[in-house]
């Protein structure tokens, strides 16, 4: 399968932080999540992608193109959405779109008329006065419009209401119909990802901590429930994360270890979701 994104051995240090041998890869035609907590790094790493920061050390291939060579040719093909303002503060939404479509090649005018119905934007505000919201939309719309064949998307739900993040899930997937795109997409509301992502890359301090395909970790990991009198200190070294309560003990374990056979009373097995693994991964409350 060919790569649409490919990142080796990525390296930034900040003063008090650094991003360290940050790899993974995105095949065409797939979704790829990438979770981790506040403060992990994700936005550090997707402006480092998108050639807004400069790396200490690493690679960058964007279509199979170096990030920096080749950054003009893949800003052409490439749709960043996000929510902060690098757009025209002081112009109206429609005057600014006069200015950025004949920018792209490939602008296609029929499907930003349609989204901008859809997503009900007003085209005669300040791009200064939009919400956190509008601005995502319309950073989204630019990238549907100009065709983009990767989004990279740094956190796009936040600042959507509950039907747009739904229709906007439901854009991605219609998307992905195309098998020569690709969608990379940083997220707290792991929910989204459990509904459409193909890939997960969890980024925890800097580091990648599980980088997997979403199938693999719904089939291959398992919730254990159970009483804590059946739990000693050698079992419990055997879970990923783990976490007690007056009644009992709940954790993540990988099914192939076989914990479940050997705890003994009753357990209870659960399917894990996006939100468990982040959690019990990183032992931390993610409720962000
Ligand atoms: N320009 C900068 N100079 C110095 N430190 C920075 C800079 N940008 C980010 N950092 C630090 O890098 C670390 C990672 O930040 P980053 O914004 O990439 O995390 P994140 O995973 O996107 O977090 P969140 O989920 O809260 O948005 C933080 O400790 C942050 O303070």
């Amino acid at each position: 399968m060919e790569s649409i994104l490919e990142v080796r051995n990525l390296r930034k240090d900040f003063k008090d932080f650094s991003l360290k041998n940050i790899s993974f890869s995105l095949d065409k035609g797939f979704i790829m999540g990438f979770i981790g907590p506040n403060g992990a790094g994700k936005s550090t790493t997707i402006k480092l992608i998108m050639n807004l920061l400069r790396k200490n050390e690493g690679e960058i291939k964007i279509f199979g193109l170096d990030h920096i060579k080749y950054e003009r040719q893949i800003k052409e093909r490439i749709g960043f959405v996000y929510d902060q303002n690098y757009f025209y503060e002081e112009l109206t939404l429609s005057e600014m779109i006069k200015i950025i479509a004949p920018l792209y090649k490939n602008w296609n005018n029929s499907i930003y008329q349609r989204y901008m119905k859809e997503f009900q934007l007003p085209l005669k505000k300040k791009i200064k006065e939009l919400s956190k919201g509008m601005k995502m939309k319309l950073s989204l719309i630019i990238a549907l419009s100009h065709q983009a064949e990767l989004l990279i998307m740094d956190e796009p739900t936040s600042g959507l209401d509950p039907l747009i993040r739904r229709e906007l899930l439901q854009i991605l997937l219609d998307l992905m119909q195309d098998e020569n795109k690709g969608v990379f997409f940083s997220t707290h509301i792991t929910s989204d990802l459990d509904k459409i992502a193909d890939y997960i890359v969890l980024l925890e301090n800097g580091e990648v901590l599980l980088n997997t395909t979403k199938e693999d970790i719904l089939e291959n990991y398992v919730i254990i429930k159970g009483d804590k009198k059946n739990l000693n200190k050698k079992m419990q070294s055997a879970f990923i994360g783990i976490k007690e309560n007056s009644f009992g003990f709940e954790g993540l374990v990988k099914k192939k270890d076989n914990i479940q056979q050997r705890l003994e009373g009753n357990i209870v097995m659960e399917k894990p979701d996006l939100e468990d693994i982040m959690y019990y991964f990183t032992g931390r409350d993610l409720n962000v």
